[in-house]
C-alpha cells in the first residue's frame, strides 16, 4: 500500500516537474527561437536571441549612457531618448525587431500600419504587464474585451463636454491658486526665479482632485506622493526581465511597492466612504468621476443576485480611482512644463499666444466658448505634444497570426508603435521636423499630417485617451491664465534634459524667471 501511495506520488511529481521544465523550456528557448525564425523569413531584422535577457541589457545600458548628462539646448531629443531604437534602425534597417527578454518587439513606424494596430484593438492587445507594474496604473488602461468595453461606457459620460462645462470653477480654482502663489514670490522688482516643475505637478494633481474626486490636492496629496514614489519604483521594475511569479520575491523594492499600495488603497477606501455618506445626506455632487464610479458600484450590488455583471465591484472602482490619481496628473504637467520650457525659448510665440489670449478674455477668467477660440494656443500645443509626446510609445501584442501590410506576425511577437519615432521623422514633417514651428498646425491637424496617422500623442482607435478633452481644457485654461498675468524666460541655470519616468520629464526640473506682466 505504502510502495502503491509512493510510487503515485513520484509519478505525479515527475509529471509536474517534466511539465514545468517543458514550459519553462519553451518560454525561455524554443518560443523565442521559433519567432525568431518566423521573423527572419519575413525579412525582418535584429539581433540573435540572447537567453533571457534579450537586449534588454544593452537598451538599459545604452538609455544610461545617453541620460547620464544633460543635452544642448535642442529639440532633436531621439538620439537621447531612443538611443537604442535609432542604433538598430542604422544596423538592421527600417523593419527591425528588438528582444524585451524573451519576447520580440517589432518597431512599427508606418502610419498607415500605426493605425490599422490601434483600430483592431481586440487583436493587438495591451502586453499582459508584471503585476508589479499594475500596482501602479490598472484599471481601463490594462483591461481587455468585455471588461473594457463596460468599463469604458461607465466612464465614458464622465468626460463628456456638459460635464467639463460643469468643471470649468475646479480648473479656475486651481489655476488661481497657482497663479497667487507666484505672485506671493516675485520679489520687489516684480520677477522671480524658480523650478516650475513641482509647482505645474501640484496644479495638475489639484484639478483632478477637485474635478473627479471633489477634494483637493491637500487632501489628496498623500495618494499623489505615493504615487509619484511608485512611478520611480516601476521604472526600475520595468527595466527587468518579467519572470512570472518574481513579483512574490520579498525584495526591498518589491515590499515597498506593495506597501504603497496598501497605502493608495487605504486613503481611496477612506475617501470613498466619506463620498459614500456625504451622498445618502445628499450632501454631495452626482456629476464627478467618483459619484459616477460610485453610481455603477450601487447598480453591481443591486443587481448582483441576478449575475448581471452590469456595474464595477468596489475593487474596480478602487483601481480606477487609482488609475485617474496617476493618469490625470503624470500627463498633462507634463504637457504644461514642455509648453513653458518652449514658449521661454521661443518669445515671438510666447507673445503672439498672449496677444490671442488678451485678445479673446482680456483681464477675465477664461471662459468656456472662448477656449475653443484659442487657434494659436491650440498650434502651440500641437507642437509641444509632437515634439515632446508625454507617452513615447505604446505596444501591443500579437495574439493569432497576423497580416500587417505586407507582414504576416506570427502570435507571440509584440509590436512598438514609437509615438516619438513617428513625430520626429523628417520624411513625415519635412527638413525641419526637429524644430519648433507651430505654424505646421495652422491650418489644423489634418493639414498638417496630410490626412496620414503622424500624429497621435493620444494614441488612437476605440483606445484613445479618454481624458483628452479633460487634458486640453485644463492645459489651456492654464497656460491663457500664466500668459495673462507673467512673462517668462529660460534661467541660466536650466539644464535640458528630458528623461522618462513612466511619461518624458525634464531630468533637473524646469528653472524659469518670471516676470509680472501689466495689462
Ligand atoms: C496631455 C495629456 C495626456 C496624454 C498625452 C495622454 C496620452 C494617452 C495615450 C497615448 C493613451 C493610449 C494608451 C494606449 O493606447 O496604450 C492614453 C490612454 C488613457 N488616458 Fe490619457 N493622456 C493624457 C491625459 C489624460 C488625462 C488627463 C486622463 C484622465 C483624467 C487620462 C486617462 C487615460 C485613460 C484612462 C486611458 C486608457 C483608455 C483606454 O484604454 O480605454 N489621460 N492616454
Amino acid at each position: 500500500m505504502v510502495t502503491t501511495t509512493a510510487i503515485i506520488l513520484f509519478t505525479v511529481l515527475t509529471t509536474l516537474a517534466l511539465t514545468w521544465s517543458w514550459k519553462i523550456l519553451n518560454w525561455l528557448w524554443l518560443k523565442p527561437k521559433k519567432l525568431e525564425k518566423l521573423m527572419r523569413e519575413q525579412g525582418l531584422k535584429g539581433n540573435s536571441y540572447r537567453f533571457l535577457v534579450g537586449d534588454i541589457k544593452d537598451i538599459v545600458k545604452s538609455r544610461k549612457e545617453a541620460t547620464s548628462k544633460p543635452m544642448n539646448l535642442s529639440d532633436d531629443i531621439v538620439p537621447r531618448m531612443c538611443s537604442y531604437f535609432q542604433q538598430s534602425a542604422i544596423k538592421h534597417g527600417k523593419n527591425y525587431f528588438v528582444w524585451f527578454g524573451p519576447t520580440p518587439r517589432v518597431t512599427i513606424t508606418d502610419p498607415e500600419l500605426i493605425k490599422d494596430v490601434l483600430n483592431k484593438n481586440n487583436d493587438f492587445r495591451k502586453p499582459n504587464t508584471n503585476p508589479l507594474v499594475r500596482l501602479l496604473a490598472n484599471g481601463l488602461v490594462t483591461l481587455e474585451g468585455e471588461q473594457w468595453s463596460k468599463h469604458r461606457k461607465i466612464i465614458n459620460p464622465a468626460f463628456h463636454f456638459e460635464k467639463l462645462k460643469i468643471m470649468l470653477p475646479n480648473f479656475f480654482k486651481s489655476c488661481d491658486d497657482l497663479i497667487s502663489k507666484w505672485e506671493t514670490m516675485l520679489s520687489s522688482d516684480g520677477s522671480c526665479e524658480m523650478d516650475v516643475w513641482p509647482f505645474l505637478q501640484n496644479l495638475a494633481s489639484d484639478v483632478i482632485s477637485r474635478t473627479a474626486f471633489g477634494s483637493s490636492y491637500e487632501e489628496g496629496m498623500r495618494i499623489f506622493q505615493l504615487q509619484i514614489e511608485q512611478a520611480e519604483l516601476t521604472k526600475t521594475v520595468m527595466m527587468n526581465v518579467y519572470i512570472p511569479g518574481w513579483s512574490f520575491l520579498p525584495t526591498p523594492t518589491h515590499r515597498r511597492m506593495k506597501e504603497i499600495d496598501r497605502d493608495v488603497k487605504a486613503s481611496l477606501t477612506n475617501m470613498i466612504n466619506k463620498r459614500e455618506k456625504a451622498l445618502k445626506a445628499g450632501e454631495a455632487t452626482k456629476d464627478d468621476l467618483l459619484s459616477i464610479l460610485l453610481e455603477s458600484n450601487h447598480k453591481e450590488m443591486e443587481e448582483h443576485g441576478n449575475n448581471k455583471n452590469v456595474g464595477m465591484s468596489l475593487e474596480d472602482v478602487i483601481e480606477e480611482c487609482k488609475l485617474f490619481y496617476f493618469a490625470g496628473q503624470e500627463t498633462t504637467s507634463v504637457l504644461l512644463v514642455w509648453t513653458m520650457v518652449l514658449l521661454s525659448r521661443y518669445p515671438d510665440w510666447q507673445t503672439r499666444a498672449r496677444e490671442e489670449v488678451l485678445q479673446v478674455f482680456g483681464k477675465e477668467k477664461p471662459d468656456f466658448d472662448g477656449l475653443s477660440h484659442l487657434k494659436i494656443v491650440t498650434m502651440i500645443f500641437n507642437e509641444v505634444l509632437r515634439l515632446y509626446p508625454p507617452i513615447l510609445a505604446l505596444a501591443r501584442t500579437v495574439h493569432k497570426d497576423m497580416k500587417l501590410g505586407n507582414l504576416t506576425l506570427p502570435a507571440g511577437v509584440q509590436v512598438l508603435l514609437s509615438i516619438i519615432l513617428v513625430h520626429h521623422d523628417s520624411k513625415i514633417w519635412g527638413d525641419d521636423a526637429t524644430m519648433f514651428n507651430p505654424e505646421r498646425f495652422s491650418e489644423g491637424v489634418l493639414k498638417a499630417t496630410n490626412g496620414r496617422y503622424s500624429f497621435f500623442p493620444f494614441g488612437g482607435g476605440p483606445r484613445i485617451c479618454i481624458g483628452q478633452n479633460f487634458a486640453m481644457m485644463e492645459a489651456k485654461i492654464a497656460i491663457a491664465m500664466i500668459l495673462q498675468h507673467f512673462s517668462f524666460e529660460l534661467s541660466p541655470t536650466y539644464t535640458h534634459a528630458p528623461s522618462t519616468v513612466i511619461t518624458l520629464q525634464p531630468q533637473y526640473g524646469a528653472h524659469i524667471i518670471l516676470r509680472k506682466v501689466e495689462i
